[in-house]
């Protein structure tokens, strides 16, 4: 069989169609960028490109993991300035007197630290086909190749003395539950190793530049009590100066560490500013942790705050699923977010066993026709009597007008596709003489202004530890997430070569259809 072929997945349950017509709904499933090449396949062809790899040769595996560890080589001062000077660490799990800039008065020979050799490994899965579900090979025969990363944690050597550093901490894009819950943790370890001057930017990368908008000074007083609300205690924003203009006025404050929260764009802004120090020789760390309610990041198992959005999306799927069900001919529909990632929406559909319809950006869809969502609602109602629908915000934009507007960021502004269903549900059964009754819930932002549940917690905890780890290890440029469960460093350009989006061909989006029965749309 061809290497690329894509696996056969089971067929949903209680469907009016066909498994063959399940089954056409692979081939058939349209990807972004206009490709009819499935992503995943997209992505390998690209990586075997960029390797230039040749299958034939003996020894094309050790290139490929010669090639992975150049990668994601973590960038370090000492890059840049070979002679900078590296100090026992001031952290300690054992430490006695909690603050010491002298290193731990201790003269035991364990520490619990993290050693700089020390590896966590990225794939976990050794698929024996390119057809085994989900499959993501380098090579046709799907050959096993270990890629390690770089584990994360408290180094026992560090690169900074904390009575000279100045840490600033800005959170960037829009919420996403347990950012303050991160900047808690940031402040809390900083105070650890020693660090008096901690800052808060305000009003995300703006903050550098508007000098209506003063620093604001952080200490674990202030920061004891923030993660019992959502939002961010700093404040956040989309656009801001530019890059140059965060270097310069990074300098004017003597910042030399600072800890980006923020999602791609946030990431792709972090990664400039740790190139612009370097251009300039300065001894500057910035850190990333990764934010984005969308879980759209690459490489990590999730991203802090998505936990919580799916699980606080239960209450209005719920709420949907009581209006429909209690109504005569009822229809919920449930909006979540996702721009090009229907991560939430999946989720949030597997958890809640209540939806019967899940649409996301990355599988194309009819409204109409006779394989259309209208349809199969039509079918639905007759059956059942009510139905729900969940879709992230990303899905069908192909339906809507155009505008492309876009925000402070850069980011296109989506048309309104909930809506937009809301009215052709509504139409299609009143032209057909059997209206149903149609409820249309937007809870978005409630999803997104909401305090971190505790496993989002403990993950933000984690996380903003580590970064503060990073940047006295001397690490910048990187960035922190779960993997597999372990916790690494990731160089920057690695997670946000492009969005995370979901595999249709993966196993989750396959139990998804198997949950909600629903059929191809196309
Ligand atoms: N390619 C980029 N280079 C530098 N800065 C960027 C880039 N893309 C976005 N930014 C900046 O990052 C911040 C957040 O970006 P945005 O896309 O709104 O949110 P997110 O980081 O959550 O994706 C904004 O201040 C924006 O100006
Ligand atoms: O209305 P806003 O603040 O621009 O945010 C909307 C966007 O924010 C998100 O929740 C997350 O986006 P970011 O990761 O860029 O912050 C998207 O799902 C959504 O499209
Ligand atoms: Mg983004």
């Amino acid at each position: 069989m061809d290497a690329l072929s894509s696996p056969i997945k089971p067929a949903p349950l209680a469907s009016p169609r066909t498994a063959c017509a399940d089954h056409a709904r692979l081939s058939s499933v349209s990807y972004p960028k206009q490709s009819r090449i499935p992503r995943r396949i997209q992505v390998r062809a690209e990586a075997a490109k960029q390797a230039s790899i040749d299958f034939s040769d003996p020894d094309w595996k050790s290139e490929y993991q010669s090639d992975f560890e150049t990668r994601f080589r973590i960038p370090h001062i000492t890059d840049v300035i070979p002679d900078a000077a590296s100090y026992p660490s001031t952290f300690c799990l054992k430490m006695r007197s909690p603050i010491s800039s002298e290193g731990h008065p201790s003269d035991e020979a364990w520490h619990g630290y993290i050693n700089n050799d020390d590896r966590v490994l990225l794939k976990v899965i050794r698929f024996s086909s390119p057809t085994s579900a989900g499959a993501e090979c380098i090579d046709p025969n799907c050959s096993w190749i270990e890629q390690w990363v770089h584990r994360a944690g408290p180094r026992e050597k560090i690169y900074f003395k904390p009575e000279e550093v100045k840490a600033a901490i800005v959170t960037c894009g829009g919420l996403c539950p347990g950012l303050n819950d991160v900047i808690r943790q940031i402040v809390i370890t900083l105070e650890i190793y020693g660090v008096k001057q901690i800052v808060g930017i305000p009003f995300g990368y703006r903050g550098f530049s508007d000098t209506n908008l003063a620093e604001m000074p952080l200490s674990r007083k202030v920061v004891q009590n923030i993660h019992l609300s959502g939002g961010s205690l700093l404040g956040v924003s989309r656009g801001g100066p530019t890059v140059t203009d965060i270097v310069e006025s990074m300098e004017e404050r003597g910042i030399n560490m600072l800890f980006v929260l923020g999602g791609n764009g946030t990431h792709a802004g972090a990664n400039a500013i740790h190139e612009e120090c370097r251009k300039r020789g300065l001894k500057i760390a910035v850190v990333g942790v990764p934010k984005t309610i969308d879980n759209d990041i690459l490489l990590m198992d999730k991203t802090f705050g998505f936990d919580t959005a799916v699980e606080e999306a239960q209450r209005a799927i719920n709420s949907a699923y009581i209006e429909a069900h209690s109504a005569y001919r009822g229809v919920g529909i449930v909006k979540l977010m996702g721009r090009s990632s229907g991560f939430i929406a999946m989720q949030a559909s597997l958890a809640s066993g209540q939806i019967d319809i899940c649409l996301i950006p990355e599988v194309k869809f009819n409204l109409h026709g006779p394989h259309g969502i209208l349809n199969h609602l039509k079918y639905l109602l007759e059956r059942k009597g009510s139905a729900v629908v969940c879709v992230a915000e990303g899905a069908g934009q192909d339906l809507l007008q155009k505008t492309n507007a876009t925000d402070a960021s850069g980011n296109i502004v989506l048309g309104d596709i909930g809506v937009h269903i809301q009215q052709e549900i509504k139409k299609f059964f009143k032209e057909m003489g059997h209206p149903a009754d149609v409820k249309y819930i937007d809870p978005t932002y409630m999803i997104r202004a909401c305090r971190a549940n505790a496993s989002d917690g403990i993950l933000c905890t984690v996380l903003g530890q580590n970064a503060v780890h990073g940047a006295f290890g001397g690490y910048s440029g990187i960035t922190v997430g779960i993997c597999n469960t372990h916790y690494a460093y990731f160089p920057i350009p690695e997670v946000i070569a492009q969005a995370k989006v979901l595999d249709p061909n993966s196993r989750m989006w396959h139990r998804c259809l198997t949950s909600t029965g629903q059929p191809d749309f196309i």
